[in-house]
């Protein structure tokens, strides 16, 4: 199968996108990070990649709109030949085109267990802060397909965390994140395999035994 190329789109400190690097280096993934990009000019992210030799370049997404941003997402995904995106802790909504053109090839990962604390106002510190808000006892983090509305695609996979009595949304995020980079590499690797079929809401391994009569019940 071919190594698929792949672009990484981030906003931050970039742990994400560094396990992924990790997986490719240990030859974990059929992959290969073709660009990460950024819209966040000082995410430590970018000299994560730079520090690989891997080609990064920064987005201003400021006083653009999300149509304007994604056209000139598109415009690098097409010419790099990416087939695969992954938005890793990147914290600006994709475009409806940008998503139809790229539907079921683009996932992200966030930290709950979506459909809790997710969707517009939802990212980083925030989600951790409203989960202990709420008093929940168990969280975690979840890897999606990417659709037009934020948090909203069919999930590809999800792992779960205890939320302690001694927790604060800091060390929640902490326990959240090592979950978060398990899942991930876990979900690319079956998509850069081709090991996934999404039908309907469900994303289901190819191959499964119970594939077929989860055809017809949906
Ligand atoms: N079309 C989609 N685009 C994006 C998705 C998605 O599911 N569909 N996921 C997000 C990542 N994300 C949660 O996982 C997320 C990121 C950001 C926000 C948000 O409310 N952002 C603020 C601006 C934040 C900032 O600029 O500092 C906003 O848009 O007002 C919610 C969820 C990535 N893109
Ligand atoms: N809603 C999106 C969201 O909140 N994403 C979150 O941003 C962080 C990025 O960390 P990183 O830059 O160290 O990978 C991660 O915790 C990721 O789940």
């Amino acid at each position: 199968m071919p190594v698929k190329k792949i672009a990484v789109l981030i906003s931050g400190s970039g742990t994400n996108l560094q396990v992924i690097i990790d997986a490719i280096l240990q030859k974990k993934l059929n992959a290969e990070i073709k660009i990460v990009i950024s819209n966040n000019k000082d995410a430590y992210g970018l000299v994560r990649a730079e520090k690989q030799g891997i080609k990064n370049m920064f987005i201003s997404t400021r006083d653009l709109t999300c149509e304007e941003y994604s056209e000139k997402l598109l415009e690098i995904f097409n010419k790099e030949e990416i087939d695969f995106v992954v938005l890793a802790g990147f914290l600006k909504i994709l475009s409806k085109d940008l998503v139809m053109q790229y539907k079921n090839r683009i996932i992200n990962i966030h930290p709950s267990l979506i459909p809790s604390f997710c969707g517009k106002g939802y990212y980083g510190i925030k989600v951790h802060e409203k989960a202990i808000e709420y008093g929940v006892k168990v969280t975690g983090a979840t890897v999606h397909f990417v659709d037009e509305n934020a948090d909203t695609g069919p999930i590809i996979e999800q792992r779960a965390v205890d939320v302690d009595d001694f927790d604060t949304a800091k060390s929640l995020q902490q326990k959240v994140l090592v979950i978060e980079h398990e899942i991930l590499v876990s979900s690319l690797k079956k998509l850069c395999n081709d090991e996934l079929k999404v039908i309907g809401r469900r994303v289901i391994k190819k191959g499964d035994k119970d594939e077929k009569s989860i055809d017809k019940r949906i």
